[in-house]
């Protein structure tokens, strides 16, 4: 899948508390079919921007428009956290892992399709006892989760308590789950955290075919730089609430800002100089 059209369109968005200005005026597009990582050192903004396009926080200036197939033009500011997911298909991860840890693989990937299975039985006993409607949507639900367990190869554990499984392994299930509710773009909040090479590595292949073969839009925070400068079309990076540099892999690594934002000034002075 090609298209690399323009999904989400951020708009001179700024985010204070009191006096503190985590996010301040950021433009960004974010293209489907593309990876974009969100890169800058701790206290930079980076999940107050998930949070401000997600619905958890209401932006204090600015824009974040989504461009969906067939809502149009969907201003995600104004949108509670439920709409952002269901109607305009932008899903995320946190950066602590919220799986139910008592429940199977199966039942967190079934239970993420509730508001399509609540629908089906038209909230009624009725409907969740007899209704063809109700069991044709869990058919859709159990076949949905089957084929994103079988492409993310977590097939086997559908009956293991998610609780049980590594860290890595749930990692993995957190996506999938995201990925059961169909969404257009997909914000993963340090998904690398904890994991070992190889299931870094996993990861890696994770998000290129997503984007590649699905044509999902991804949005990356990560702190791995392994990760970002292998995986990432483009990455944007903040420093302080404040973009600092935009561009792809390579142009990002030689860049004088980012350079002296991860090393500081001394380092930096000295890397020159050397
Ligand atoms: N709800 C809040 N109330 C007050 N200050 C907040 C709130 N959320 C975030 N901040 C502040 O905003 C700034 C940016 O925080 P944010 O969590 O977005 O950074 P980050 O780049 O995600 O950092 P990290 O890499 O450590 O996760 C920080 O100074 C943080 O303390």
């Amino acid at each position: 899948m090609s298209t690399h059209h323009t999904l989400l369109e951020v708009e001179h968005l700024t985010m204070r508390f009191g006096g503190l200005t985590a996010l301040s005026d950021l433009s960004l597009n974010v293209a489907a079919g593309q990876i974009t990582s969100i890169i800058g050192p701790n206290g930079a903004g980076k999940t107050t921007f998930f949070n401000c396009l997600t619905g958890f926080y209401k932006p204090t200036e600015g824009a974040v428009r989504m461009h969906h197939p067939q809502h149009g033009a969907l201003l995600l500011n104004e949108m509670p956290s439920y709409h952002v997911a269901r109607k305009a298909g932008v899903v995320r991860t946190f950066q602590n892992i919220r799986l139910f840890p008592n429940m199977t693989v199966l039942e967190n990937l079934i239970v993420a399709q509730h508001n399509a299975l609540q629908t089906a039985s038209r909230f009624s006993l009725a409907g969740l006892f007899g209704r063809a409607g109700y069991k044709a949507a869990r058919q859709q639900a159990l076949e949905k989760a089957e084929m994103w367990l079988t492409r993310l190869k977590l097939l086997d554990l559908a009956d293991t308590a998610a609780g049980n499984l590594s860290y890595g392994t749930q990692r993995r299930i957190e996506i999938a789950r995201a990925l059961c509710v169909d969404p257009l773009l997909i914000c993963l909040d340090e998904p690398a955290a904890g994991l070992n090479p190889r299931e870094s590595a996993e990861l890696n292949e994770l998000l290129v075919y997503l984007s590649r073969e699905h044509g999902k839009g991804v949005l990356l925070i990560e702190h791995d730089m392994n990760v970002v400068m292998r995986v990432s079309d483009h990455i944007c990076v903040l420093n302080f609430g404040n973009k600092i540099a935009e561009g792809t892999p390579q142009q990002i690594q030689q860049d004088p800002n980012v350079i002296k934002a991860y090393l500081g000034e001394e380092e930096t002075d000295e890397k020159v100089a050397a």
